[in-house]
């Protein structure tokens, strides 16, 4: 199966609770949920005109909406090719539940590497059954998207975008009724405000949560 992809690199996970591991990042094009305050918003079109190679796609960086067709093999030989050495991969969007990933991912964990999905809640989450999931729950958003259950029951960690109390009141009417037992639930400040960040600290410690930093903001990198 082909996956529009808009970018491919090598950094460090900045988020969540792989914060600091070595990881490489498949960034798929395609995303309907229109969060206003979203940092890849030249990922939510796929647009023909926007259809490129896949070695463009895999030299030069995502910052406009381009994308090319790429299955797991194919990314597999480009990783070996450019030389990438993090085991650890990431699969983001965009929204990559938009797509069943179940082949991706077996391709992936087949070839060795840990996998990691970062999903919106917004669609069924397709893959293999060892790929860690990370559910950034997206509510009230303007396509008026369902969180399905699903999601959250597959989640292996929930990381909600907070700025305000309101968000930390949605996210508990969520969790209600799903098992979290085995799950990490992190708060990640929305846009680096001072606000938001002071809020997510305070519920964390209260709530023996954790705090989820966009840490690649501040070291600047990718
Ligand atoms: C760009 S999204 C792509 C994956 C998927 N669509 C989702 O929303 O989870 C990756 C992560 O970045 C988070 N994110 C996006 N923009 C953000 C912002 N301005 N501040 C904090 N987190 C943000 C999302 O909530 C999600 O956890
Ligand atoms: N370093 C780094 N960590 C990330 N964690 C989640 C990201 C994303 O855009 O999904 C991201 C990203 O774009 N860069
Ligand atoms: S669901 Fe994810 S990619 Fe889509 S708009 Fe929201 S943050 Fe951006
Ligand atoms: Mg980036």
């Amino acid at each position: 199966m082909k996956y529009p992809v808009n970018e491919v690199f090598e950094t460090i996970q900045g988020e969540g609770s792989f914060t600091g591991v070595p990881a490489l990042f498949v960034r798929l094009q395609g995303c309907p949920v229109g969060c206003s305050w979203c940092d890849t918003k030249q990922t939510w079109d796929v647009l023909i005109e926007n259809k490129v190679t896949p070695e463009q796609v895999i030299a030069v960086d995502g910052t406009i909406g381009r994308w090319a067709d790429h299955d797991g093999l194919s990314l597999i030989a480009a990783f070996k090719d450019k030389g990438f050495t993090a085991n650890h991969v990431v699969i983001t969007g965009g929204e990559p539940c938009l797509y069943d990933l179940s082949e991706i991912t077996e391709q992936l964990i087949n070839a060795g590497f840990s996998v990691q999905i970062e999903t919106s809640g917004t669609f069924e989450v397709l893959c293999h059954e060892k790929v860690w999931v990370t559910v950034s729950p997206k509510v009230n958003m303007k396509g008026g998207y369902a969180i399905l259950n699903q999601a959250l029951n597959r989640a292996n960690e929930i990381k909600h975008p907070i700025a305000t109390q309101k968000h930390i009141d949605e996210l508990d009417t969520l969790i209600t009724g799903i098992d979290i037992s085995n799950k990490t639930i992190c708060l990640q400040p929305i846009s680096q405000k001072p606000r938001a960040t002071e809020l997510a600290m305070k519920t964390c410690i209260a709530r023996n949560w954790r705090l989820s930093i966009q840490t690649h903001k501040y070291l600047n990198i990718d």
